[in-house]
Order: C-alpha cells, then structure tokens, then sequence
C-alpha cells in the first residue's frame, strides 16, 4: 500500500516513521509519503487560508493549492480521505474495508476546514471518503490521519507478526476486548483469575467471551448484541 498526506504541517505526521507504519515501510509493505501543502502555493506569502464567503469565524482553506495537489497526486486507483467533523464514522469494518486499497490520499484540512468544491470536483474523478474519528472537535486533519493509517496499516496482510492477535480484537467480533494479566501470578495482593492458569482451554475461552460481554454490557450497551441477557450486569440504555 503506498500512503499520501497533504497537510501544512508535515511534522505532525512524524510519528507514522514510527512503530507499526515504520516496520511496514521498513518491509516494504507501506509506501508513505508526507507532503506540505504550501508547495503548491503560487504567491510569495504561500497563502493557504482567506475569510469565508456568506462570512462567520475563522478562515478557510483555499481551493488552488489544493487543487493543484490533488492534479498531482489523486491518480486513478487512489483513494482520497478526507478528515472531517462532519465525516462517516470512522470504524473497524471501515479500516478493513480502507486496508484492501492500493493507495489512499488523505488531505488534512486546517482551519474551519476545505473549500467544497475541493471535494466535489475530486468526487467527479475519484473515491472520496470524508471520515470522522469521533465525536469531539480537533483543530486539524493530522491526528486522524495518524489514527486511520495505524489502524488501516496494522491490518494490511503479512504485516503482523502473529496474524491470530488481530482474530480475538476489540470490535473484531463486535465486542471489547477481555482484560489481560501476565506474570507474576500475585501483585499487591491481586491474584490473576484461576482459570486463566488452569490450562483448560475451552474454559478460558469462555471465561474470556463472558468478559468481553460483561466489559461490552457495562462500557458500550450499544455493541451488545440483543440476543444476549446477562441477568447480573446492569446494561445502560443506549443513549
Ligand atoms: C461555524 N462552525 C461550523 C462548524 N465548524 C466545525 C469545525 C470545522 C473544522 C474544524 C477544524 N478542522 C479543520 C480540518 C479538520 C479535520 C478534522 C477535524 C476533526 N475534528 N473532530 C474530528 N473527529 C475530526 C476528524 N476526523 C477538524 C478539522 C473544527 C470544527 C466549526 C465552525
């Protein structure tokens, strides 16, 4: 997979030589490219910004330079990501299905945000997939950028050393994940629970999904599937 970001600042995405994204280039499995966007400013300021039409706060980000970028780099087969409040939901089953591309662009907005027709003149000639990672507001597009790529990379085939641990992960099966322990068997008084000692593999397992949906139950009512009761786990209404 050969992975683009645009933004006016390149460094924030620094971290992507890092960890997962950094052993995936390093094995050839992820191309990255960081780009800044004032390289395809024309002016002596490199404007990237100007006031909003119909007025209000902020500024918005010109429709040149990003139009230029994307002449550059949204050739056929790529698919252009755009980091947005007002985006999809950005998921497990939307990494998986961003983890079978070939290439993904993403263009990281500032400001209030991107001129429209930026994106609707890339909707005429590419995928464009505008995603929100959650619902609070951030100043910029680089942090989802980060996001989506580490949790797009990590499922890019051969990529994980022991593909198995991606199997049994939170929102893989629709659950969170079961708590964990590991050596020493006592802490501070805490003992790790018996069974996960016991080498009785179908009881750990079990042991582990009735976790996962106590967890799930308590934390996220909204992923417990209807079918399942727990009598003893107080199950908040979704809001
Ligand atoms: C008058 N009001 C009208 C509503 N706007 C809404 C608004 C518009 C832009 C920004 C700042 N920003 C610029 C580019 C950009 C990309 C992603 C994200 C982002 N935030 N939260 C996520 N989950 C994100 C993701 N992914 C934020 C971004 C903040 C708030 C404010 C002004």
């Amino acid at each position: 997979m050969r992975i683009d970001v645009v933004s006016i600042f390149p460094d924030y995405l620094a971290p992507l030589g890092l960890s997962l994204p950094g052993k995936a280039q390093a094995t050839g499995l992820l191309e990255l490219h960081v780009h800044d966007l004032r390289g395809w400013t024309r002016d002596r300021h490199r404007t990237v910004d100007d006031t909003p039409y119909g007025g209000g706060a902020g500024m918005v980000m010109k429709p040149e330079p990003w139009g230029e970028a994307l002449d550059e780099l949204l050739e056929p087969g790529v698919t252009l990501v755009v980091p947005t409040p007002s985006g999809e939901p950005f998921t497990q089953a939307l990494a998986r299905e961003l983890a079978t591309r070939d290439r993904l662009l993403f263009a990281c907005g500032r400001y209030e945000g991107i001129d429209q027709r930026v994106l609707d003149e890339a909707h005429g000639r590419a995928e464009v997939r505008e995603i929100s990672i959650g619902d609070y507001v951030l100043n910029g597009g680089e942090v989802a950028a980060l996001a989506i790529t580490e949790a797009v990379v990590r499922l890019l085939p051969g990529f994980m050393g022991n593909p198995e641990s991606l199997v049994e992960e939170s929102h893989e099966d629709g659950l969170l994940e079961y708590p964990v322990y590991t050596k020493p068997a006592s802490w501070r008084g805490r003992e790790v629970p018996p069974v996960l000692l016991s080498g009785d593999h179908a009881a750990i397992a079990a042991w582990r999904h009735e976790q996962a949906v106590r967890r799930t139950a308590a934390r996220r009512p909204d992923l417990v599937p209807a079918s399942v009761v727990l009598d003893d786990v107080e199950v908040r209404p979704a809001r």
